[in-house]
């Protein structure tokens, strides 16, 4: 089985700024009859855990409260303690009583060293997999905490779902700027407004890879490359479709901020990457640790499904910073579509310095190429070396 196999328990990591929400949005899901079989564990940051209270209310015995801790490696060891023991203390005759996981974050901290534990902690790993991360944004402080707070804006980023709570309090003109500014920090996330909290379960959930109806993987839901600013490489040619709901509100957003030059996520850019041919594994292995190694601190996320040569299977990768979720190959390509598609958000990396690289890469796969055709042609040659 590989870690990411469908048959693992899915966990949905909610996180948002202080106040944005989060708890208002758990007590409705709780309620939702499609997560009657769901366990909510909160990290709550705080010496009064009034958080849990309120969600205890609505389900009782799949509650669970991390008690300690909001420093990040408290987290990481508790959370991983929580996770171990539900499957024990949350199961009656053998049998698991809940079949999805919902982590609420505290507010304040970066949700990245969380979503590192849930990408490579072995245990963790054996019996869950990462659905998706959902934040939630309010719709009438929002920009501001943008501004303010790096944390907010790498909560943005990491985002499967964005959820903009108190969409009854915005003025509409502010909501859509917010709306344009989150589409350019995270264009892959969809965006959903809520008032108090409701929100079609289903709208939030299975935001991963596997679909959880069928349990077949989703690729094209999952990357949402129509999303990004297109590749412009190698002559594709990407016809835009109605993904991109808040594109013309780009400029305006521009216009509006266009004075404020120390906004966090100028540092930002979402883009995405193509390419034709399949490529060699050990230079992908090899670029992708170069990259990482050098600038993984500036990667927010990376998402892709690789064409490697050798392979008749697609490859995926699934990176936060400089951790990767264990590569998961998929049973078959989910369209006619072969070629290799990597989406990018990063923080202080253009476009142009990703595409330098992979492009010496590749140049290098050329030339390893032409040198085994020569080899090949004349076998000769090659011994006299
Ligand atoms: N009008 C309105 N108020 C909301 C909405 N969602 C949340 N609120 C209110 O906003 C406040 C903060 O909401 P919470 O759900 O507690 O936010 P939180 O993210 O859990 O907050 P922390 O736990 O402090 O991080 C509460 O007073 C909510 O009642 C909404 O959609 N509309």
């Amino acid at each position: 089985m590989t870690p990411d196999t469908p048959a693992l328990i899915p966990i949905s990591l909610l996180t948002g700024f202080l106040g944005s929400g989060k708890t208002t949005l758990l007590n409705y899901l709780v309620a939702q009859p499609e997560l009657k079989d769901t366990l909510v564990i909160i990290n709550e940051f705080g010496e009064i855990g009034l958080d849990h209270l309120l969600v205890a209310h609505s389900q009782d015995e799949v509650v669970v409260e991390m008690s300690s801790g909001c420093l990040c490696c408290t987290i990481r060891g508790d959370l991983k303690k929580t996770l171990k023991d539900i499957t024990w203390r949350f199961a009656e005759g053998g049998k698991r009583k809940f079949n999805r996981v919902i982590i609420e974050t505290t507010g304040l901290a970066s949700p990245i060293p969380i979503l590192h534990t849930l990408m490579t902690d072995n245990f963790i790993a054996s019996k869950y997999r990462l659905d998706g991360v959902i934040t939630t944004v309010d719709a009438v402080n929002g920009n501001q905490t943008l501004d303010n707070h790096i944390e907010a804006v790498q909560q943005a980023a990491v985002a499967d779902r964005v959820l903009l709570t108190k969409s009854d309090l915005a003025d509409a003109a502010a909501l859509q700027d917010l709306q344009a500014r989150l589409q350019q920090i995270n264009p892959g996330a969809q965006q959903i407004l809520s008032q108090q909290g409701q929100v079609a379960p289903q709208q939030l959930l299975d935001a991963g890879l596997f679909r959880a109806a069928d349990k077949t993987p989703d690729v094209e839901r999952w990357l949402s490359e129509e999303a990004y600013e297109p590749p412009h490489t190698h002559g594709h040619d990407h016809a835009h479709d109605g993904h991109h709901h808040h594109h013309h509100h780009h400029k305006h957003a521009h216009e509006d901020h266009g004075h404020d030059i120390n906004r966090h996520d100028d540092h930002i850019r979402a883009f995405c990457f193509s390419f034709d041919k399949p490529i060699e594994p050990h230079l992908f292995d090899e670029w992708l640790s170069l990259l990482v190694g050098f600038k993984g601190q500036n990667i927010l996320r990376i998402k892709g499904i690789v064409n490697l040569a050798g392979e008749d299977k697609p490859t995926v990768i699934h990176g936060v910073q400089h951790i990767f979720h264990p590569t998961v190959t998929l049973p078959a390509w989910p369209s006619e579509d072969r070629r290799t598609r990597i989406v990018f958000i990063t923080k202080d990396i253009e476009r142009a310095t990703i595409e330098r690289s992979f492009t010496a890469f590749m140049q290098a796969q050329a030339i390893e190429q032409s040198q085994e055709q020569e080899r090949r042609q004349a076998p000769g040659k090659d011994t006299a070396w």
